[in-house]
């Protein structure tokens, strides 16, 4: 089997007396999708956010690309190679999509649009970015929107942007926060196949609350409840076990 790029190892999250996530483990691989479900306030978003380095873990290690990320910023950390979208939208809905992705590009390389210095940049580097830029809108599908106001697109569009935005900054991991969150049928559809592409190049982490489209898309699933896995493996394996189905998953799965 293939070195995981991200390696997770006995993570753990305390606010106060509550351990948010409690001795969790994760390797994401390239190829692959790892899936983590759990009902509401189970830790996932927590874990995402340790990950990524907007949160301290309390304790345990974090490997990215060979490098341990502890002290690291979450700027850092995308440099590193990670890439992650919110649950929230993040969008600026009053600039076009070309800026939205533009501007997420620019942050990774600590390039801020407003300093004039930055007028003087290196033509090549310019370019280079405005490359990244036309493959992140194309491989996310939103070529005929790149000049479409951000606000006037569809919501899943939208979604579509995040991811757009994520990949204008290379990552090679991509933690995915409810992608599917607020989607109809259509658009649902259309995020699966963007997330199947994806996954040819990168390795990815998914908390999703849609069932269909986590045992659609999952190589790995991880169940957490309450903080701490309670189960992880195929979709197979996971849908098989008692314990899941008593916690989380009940009759229909
Ligand atoms: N900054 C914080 N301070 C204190 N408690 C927090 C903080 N962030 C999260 N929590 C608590 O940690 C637990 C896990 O929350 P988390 O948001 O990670 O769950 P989740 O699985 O992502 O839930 P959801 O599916 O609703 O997004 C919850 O009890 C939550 O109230």
């Amino acid at each position: 089997m293939s070195q995981p790029l991200l390696s997770a190892r006995n993570l753990t999250k305390r606010f106060g007396g509550l351990a948010a996530v409690n001795d969790v483990s994760v390797d994401l691989l390239r190829d692959r999708i790892h899936a983590v479900i759990g009902p509401n306030g189970a830790g996932k978003s927590t874990l995402t956010n340790l990950l990524s380095g907007d949160l301290p873990p309390t304790s345990g290690t974090i490997t990215l690309n060979g490098q341990a990320t502890a002290g690291h910023s979450p700027e850092s950390i995308s440099r590193l190679g990670l890439g992650r979208s919110y649950q929230k939208t993040n969008i600026f809905g009053p600039f076009t999509v070309w800026d939205n992705v533009r501007l997420a590009a620019q942050s990774r390389e600590g390039f801020s649009p407003w300093n004039p210095l930055n007028w003087l940049s290196p033509a090549h580097r310019l370019s280079g970015i405005n490359l990244r830029c036309e493959r992140a809108i194309e491989l996310a599908g939103l070529t005929h929107r790149t000049q479409t106001v951000a606000a006037t697109i569809s919501h899943g569009e939208q979604r579509q942007l995040e991811i757009a935005m994520t990949l204008a900054t290379e990552p090679t991991v991509l933690l995915l926060d409810e992608p599917l969150a607020g989607m109809g049928q259509a658009e649902a559809e259309r995020m699966v196949e963007l997330l199947l592409k994806l996954k040819k190049d990168h390795a990815m982490m998914l908390v999703e609350h849609d069932m269909d489209a986590v045992f659609t898309l999952a190589d790995q699933l991880t169940v957490m409840v309450n903080g701490q896995v309670i189960a992880s493996g195929s979709p197979e394996q996971v849908r098989a076990d008692p314990m899941v189905q008593a916690a989380y998953l009940g009759e229909e799965h």
